[in-house]
């Protein structure tokens, strides 16, 4: 089991952050963690990283309970692309370093790295198409190249879960498209690490993930099959608004049904 999530609530103050939330990911699957602004998908992955514990309920990641392990340990095993990430590396470095800075986990490069572990950065490099890059410095990088490299970056200590938290914010319309051809191709990989790709947008649901998570106002709406999930029917109520779905090239389209003003 990748994520078990049984009945975990995290409250600040009198506010419940999460409520009740049962969540579980086999080995294999990719998910998709759909929610608005301010659901809680944030508070969610901090605690799949162990960051933050939760008030009530019981969970293990990796397989692993909580309070039972190391959590350096365990976050070695679990590559977490974010923006929070981005604005924390250190934009002289370059982009080959900051590759390699994933076998560690760290952030900035102390430790020794082995000539194999240079060619396996080089090669991912290679195989996400960021290799130009690669004695780039960080902060000359587009986002689009930016992303790119924070995914090789996150593969790079070979994880078990790959966590893409709202890859495609701040690309244009075929920066996203390129970065998502790309994500569908690591999950078409052999031995690819299960994926949980987090996102505001419906259209950005490739469909390689095949099972859903819709987060409202901290509580799970619904967690089953991408296809029973992304409907017109619920997504109207999941997002309080009548929307309508659009299928096309696998994909899912949305759109508002009436005007969100006056
Ligand atoms: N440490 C905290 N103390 C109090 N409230 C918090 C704390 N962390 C998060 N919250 C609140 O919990 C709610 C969920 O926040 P969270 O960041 O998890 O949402 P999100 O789904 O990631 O939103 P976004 O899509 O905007 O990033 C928000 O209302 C936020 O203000």
């Amino acid at each position: 089991m990748i994520i078990d999530i049984r009945n975990v609530s995290w409250d600040r103050g009198d506010k419940s952050i999460l409520r009740g939330v049962n969540w579980t990911v086999r080995e294999g699957e990719h998910w998709c963690l759909l929610g608005l602004n301010g659901s809680g998908k944030t508070t969610l992955l901090n605690m799949i990283n162990g960051y933050i514990w939760p008030t009530e309920g019981s969970m293990s990641v990796l397989g692993r309970t909580f309070g039972e392990f190391d959590l350096r340990e365990l976050r070695k095993n679990i590559g977490w692309v974010s923006t929070s990430l981005q604005q924390k590396l250190y934009g002289s470095e370059t982009a080959f370093k900051i590759v390699l800075s994933g076998k560690f986990a760290t952030i900035g490069l102390y430790d020794r790295t082995e000539p194999e572990d240079e060619d396996k950065a080089e090669e991912l490099m290679r195989s996400i198409g960021c290799a130009r890059l690669m004695d780039r410095a960080y902060d000359t990088l587009s986002q689009g190249e930016r992303q790119r490299v924070l995914i090789a970056r996150a593969l790079m200590a070979s994880p078990k879960l790959l966590i893409l938290d709202e890859p495609c914010t701040g690309l244009d319309v075929f920066a996203r498209e390129q970065l998502l051809q790309m994500i569908a191709s690591v999950a078409g990989q052999e031995n690819a690490p299960t994926i949980v790709y987090v996102t505001h947008h419906v259209e950005e649901i490739l469909p390689c993930f095949t099972k859903t998570l819709l987060i409202k106002d901290g509580r799970v709406f619904a967690a089953k099959e991408t296809s029973g999930v992304l409907t017109s029917g619920t997504m109207s109520e999941f997002f309080g608004v009548p929307v309508e779905i659009d299928r096309h090239a696998g994909r899912s389209w949305l759109s508002v049904k009436r005007a969100l003003w006056n």
